[in-house]
């Protein structure tokens, strides 16, 4: 297993260079649609014969299943290609942001996959790369840099995450907290924990605060990030002592791009749940096995979690760290984020 093939895949495809990703079952070769233009397509593929790899929920979208579709619902879907679909055609399939401005037409076909668990390990590394998931498919071959499904399950993997380093960071909170900042080999994303207060045998309390670019640092009022992020250092800062974990999470895990296109379709309509969806992602793609890594790099074992988030608790829990309370986060609401917040109440168990 390489570390280093899943990094340059991921690399690759962002640059809209072809990848090969291998499984049990086949490869295939691919290229983002996202970023392809008339030249790099016919660069990837002269014969102008590659099909079109999507999610399961854009197959839908487009009324197209896939063949294994009623064994596994989330089998991506191979759209035949056709002469008329270039590169603008191929983004409109992919993009479901561009549904309002340009009605896709059609008709499409789904094609059988060759090799179904190379597909799905394609569209695993569509989220990690942060890029819409759809590719330009063709059959293996040639000297495109090469990735295993295995590669892409262990990219983020926790185990490799170590502190890089640490040091005093007096905040508007607590003149008493340290930063310690966490860093795999593997994988950029820099993960950092504020510990706040004086180390005691009690337990801390504990916030895994996701990033939220728009939230954090820009005071949007499309979600409750900015203002739950102040209320828990200030929450931790009043117990005795606590960790606040910021993790390199961005948009529940599908990156800050996608986010904003989930902004986008939420501004035509759909809520945040259906627009995750939509976009051929999962409601919340986060893993908290880094968070529980983080803690144990810490000597942390057992917290009282601030959160409203039941899957929050769970997902620590799974990953080993015990959680000996639930503390709830509330924040009054404003015009803008109410929805989201009610949204949360009745689609994602937040107890509001
Ligand atoms: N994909 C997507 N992500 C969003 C949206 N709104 C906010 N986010 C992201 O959601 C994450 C914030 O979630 P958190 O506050 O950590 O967690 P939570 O699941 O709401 O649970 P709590 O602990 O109760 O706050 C951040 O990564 C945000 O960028 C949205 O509409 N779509
Ligand atoms: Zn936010």
């Amino acid at each position: 297993m390489s570390g280093r093939a899943a990094a340059r895949a991921i690399d690759a495809l962002r640059r809209g260079w072809a990848v090969i990703v291998r499984a049990s079952d086949g490869a295939i070769r691919l290229m983002a649609v996202e970023g392809a233009d008339a030249i790099t397509l016919s660069a990837f593929d002269p014969a102008g014969e590659a099909d079109i790899l999507v999610a399961a929920a854009r197959g839908e979208t487009l009324k197209l299943a896939n063949q294994l579709a009623a064994a596994d619902p989330d089998m991506p879907v191979l759209i035949a290609r056709a002469p008329w679909i270039d590169a603008d055609v191929a983004m409109a399939i992919a993009d479901p942001v561009l549904d309002l401005a340009s009605p896709l037409k059609g008709p499409f076909a789904a094609k059988p996959l060759a090799a179904p668990l190379a597909a799905k390990a394609a569209l695993r590394l569509a989220r990690l790369a942060g890029i819409l998931p759809a590719f330009f498919v063709t059959a293996a071959g040639g000297s495109d840099a090469e990735v295993s499904a295995g590669d892409v399950d262990a990219y983020d993997d926790a185990a490799h995450l170590a502190i890089a380093t640490r040091a005093r960071l007096p905040v508007s909170a607590s003149e008493t907290a340290e930063i310690v900042a966490f860093r795999s080999p593997d994988e950029p994303r820099e993960h950092v924990a504020l510990i706040i207060g004086k180390r005691d045998a009690s337990l801390p309390v504990v916030r895994l605060h996701s990033e939220c670019l728009t939230g954090d640092v820009l005071g949007s009022l499309k979600c409750d990030c900015g203002p739950q992020l102040h209320q828990a250092l200030h929450q931790i800062a009043d117990s005795r002592w606590g960790v606040l974990l910021y993790l390199r999470q961005e948009g529940r895990g599908i990156g800050l791009i996608n986010k904003l296109r989930a902004y986008a379709l939420q501004d035509q309509g759909f809520d945040t749940v259906d627009a995750n969806v939509r976009l051929g992602f999962a409601i919340d793609a986060r893993d908290f096995s880094v968070a529980a890594r983080m803690l144990d790099l810490l000597g942390v074992g057992e917290v009282r979690l601030l959160t409203n988030n039941p899957n929050k608790v769970a997902g620590l829990e799974a990953a080993g760290i015990k959680v000996a309370e639930r503390l709830p986060i509330i924040l009054p609401a404003n015009p803008h984020n109410e929805h989201y917040l009610a949204t949360k109440r009745d689609r994602t168990g937040h107890q509001l």
